[in-house]
């Protein structure tokens, strides 16, 4: 996984930069040097005498395959080339032309390939236009049965580069590793993108890719959240945090947000807890304050984080308007966004907030708020999590398999860590209280979303069984602390 943010272009601008560089060096070299990268990467995958199988398409995904291919072959390679169909684009078939007077030949079909230690996904980048079908998904279905190691070039073959969503419904290349040619795409990282891509490879290909609107989170993008702390401070000085939510039944999703934002760092937590017996203490985490009698003033505290198991009674209502019209920071999460979802008033004061508001919709959620079904959510992430920062003017964290994080202005990143360890019940709260822990300590707002993700994401790094939303505040502290070391170190 790379530390530093990650620059995502999406199709028109690849073909920007690709129409440039080809001008400038010549139309084939970019395809010569992501061909040499690959077989660069097999070599050292492969030992004395052991087989490569390259499946090479009609297009320039196809074009960049052969020309692994033929550097493999020119450093005595074994190495079989697998065409179910006839090149198509100029580039692949002039490839070709050199692979066979190389004295190469080329089968249709891989069946008919000897065993490989390293198979090659070359058969469709990012110019899908449709479902594999044919002997190509006869290609993709030979591909994921084998047991070698497997690459895919530039996109798994089958999947949106955009979306990260299988073409058609239909599952292509799932591979071990996929190496992306000039810039990473954002389907890598979302939705079957990490499941398809496994670790994502960088080759720049020695060109300087220009920044774009959508990046991967890195460590950059919030170092002073990993800053270590100045000495000459006191408790005020990271901030006074207010939680509101736990309705009778589900108290603990409050109390998590609160243990959460003790454990990343706010100077205090206090606990507005709906429902009817609340405990006088916290015993797990004596440190927690519990907010009495009338509801207390955001404007009192540093950030507010509203919604972990509030409940959608007219009192929560009319709690998320009183924190709306608050000029303090603002995480507002799962029933608040519900209320908000379904009350146009809550919607104006949402947008004609001022002070940094961060909302954590999860994709049920933010279907509600974008008045669509969850498949409109799904169908393409990045757009919605965009829509949403529009439509409410505040910083969208949309959660689920690659977290997009966007801002009103089309700004987007999404999140490289996190596995499915956290599916589950609470993580979500644990989550909104970390942003709000950040928030309470004055970071930027842009900055304590990113960092809260990417933390939440790294803390169950390596985890396959085990975790709970418990664990995952504390290993969260630990990753943050971990973050800490390393930046003094530096
Ligand atoms: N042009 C350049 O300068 C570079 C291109 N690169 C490679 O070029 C790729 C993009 O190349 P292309 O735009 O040619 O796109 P692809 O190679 O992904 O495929 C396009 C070709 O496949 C056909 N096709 C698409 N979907 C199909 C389907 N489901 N069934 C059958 N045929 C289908 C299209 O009609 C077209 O002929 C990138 O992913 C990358 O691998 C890299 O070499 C980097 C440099
Ligand atoms: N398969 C997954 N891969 C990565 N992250 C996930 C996955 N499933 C859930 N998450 C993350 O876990 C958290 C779940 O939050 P949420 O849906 O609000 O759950 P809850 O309400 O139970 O706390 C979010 O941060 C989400 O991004
Ligand atoms: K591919």
């Amino acid at each position: 996984m790379s530390l530093t943010s990650l620059t995502i272009l999406n199709d028109d601008e690849l073909k920007l930069l690709e129409h440039r560089m080809s001008n400038l060096l010549g139309d084939d070299v970019l395809m010569r040097r992501a061909g040499e990268a690959a077989a660069a990467w097999i070599r050292g995958e492969i030992n004395e005498g052991e087989r490569v199988t390259v499946l090479a398409g009609p297009g320039n995904n196809g074009g960049d395959a052969v020309c692994a291919a033929l550097a493999l072959r020119r450093e005595g390679v074994a190495v079989e080339l697998v065409m179910p169909g006839p090149a198509k684009s100029d580039l692949c078939r002039r490839m070709v032309e050199e692979w066979r007077a190389a004295g190469g030949t080329i089968s249709e079909d891989p069946y008919m390939t000897e065993p490989a230690a390293v198979v090659v996904d070359g058969l469709f980048g990012t110019g899908q236009e449709k479902p594999v079908s044919g002997a190509y998904l006869d290609a993709v279905l030979w591909f994921n049965e084998r047991r070698a190691k497997k690459l895919s070039l530039d996109v798994p073959t089958g999947l949106n580069p955009a979306t990260g969503n299988w073409i058609g419904t239909i599952p292509g290349c799932r591979a071990d590793a996929t190496m992306a040619f000039l810039a990473v795409k954002a389907g890598l990282y979302l939705n079957e993108g990490p499941d398809a891509a496994g670790e994502v490879i960088l080759r720049e290909l020695d060109v300087s890719v220009p920044l774009s609107s959508l990046s991967v989170t890195g460590l950059d993008e919030f170092r002073y959240v990993r800053q270590e702390r100045a000495r000459f401070s006191h408790k005020g000085t990271f901030g006074k945090l207010l939680v509101t939510g736990g309705d009778t039944g589900r108290l603990g999703a409050a109390f998590l947000a609160s243990r959460a934002a003790l454990r990343l760092g706010a100077g205090s937590v206090t606990l507005e807890a709906f429902a009817e017996n609340v405990p006088a203490v916290d015993p797990i985490s004596p440190e927690l304050m519990f907010a009495t009698g009338a509801h207390p003033v955001d404007g009192d505290f540093t950030a507010t984080v509203i919604g972990p198991g509030l409940g959608q009674t007219e009192r929560a209502r009319a709690r998320v308007e009183a924190a709306l019209k608050s000029e303090k920071p603002l995480v507002i999460d799962a029933d608040a966004l519900n209320l908000i979802a379904a009350n146009m008033p809550l919607q104006d004061l949402l947008l004609a907030r001022r002070a940094a508001t961060v909302i954590t919709p999860h994709e049920g959620e933010a279907a509600r708020l974008l008045r669509r079904p969850v498949e409109g959510v799904t169908v393409d992430r990045v757009a919605a999590a965009r829509e949403l920062a529009v439509q409410s003017g505040a910083i969208v964290v949309l959660k689920g398999t690659g977290t997009v994080t966007a801002l009103r202005s089309g700004r987007a990143w999404v999140n490289p860590t996190g596995n499915a360890m956290l599916a589950t019940a609470g993580s979500g709260d644990v989550l909104a209280g970390m942003i709000g822990a950040f928030l309470a300590q004055k970071f930027d707002a842009v900055e304590s979303a990113l960092a809260a993700v990417w933390i939440h994401g790294q803390s169950v790094d390596g985890c396959l069984a085990n975790v709970t939303a418990s664990d995952i505040l504390e290993m969260s502290a630990e990753t943050l602390e971990v973050l800490r070391a390393r930046s003094a170190a530096e």
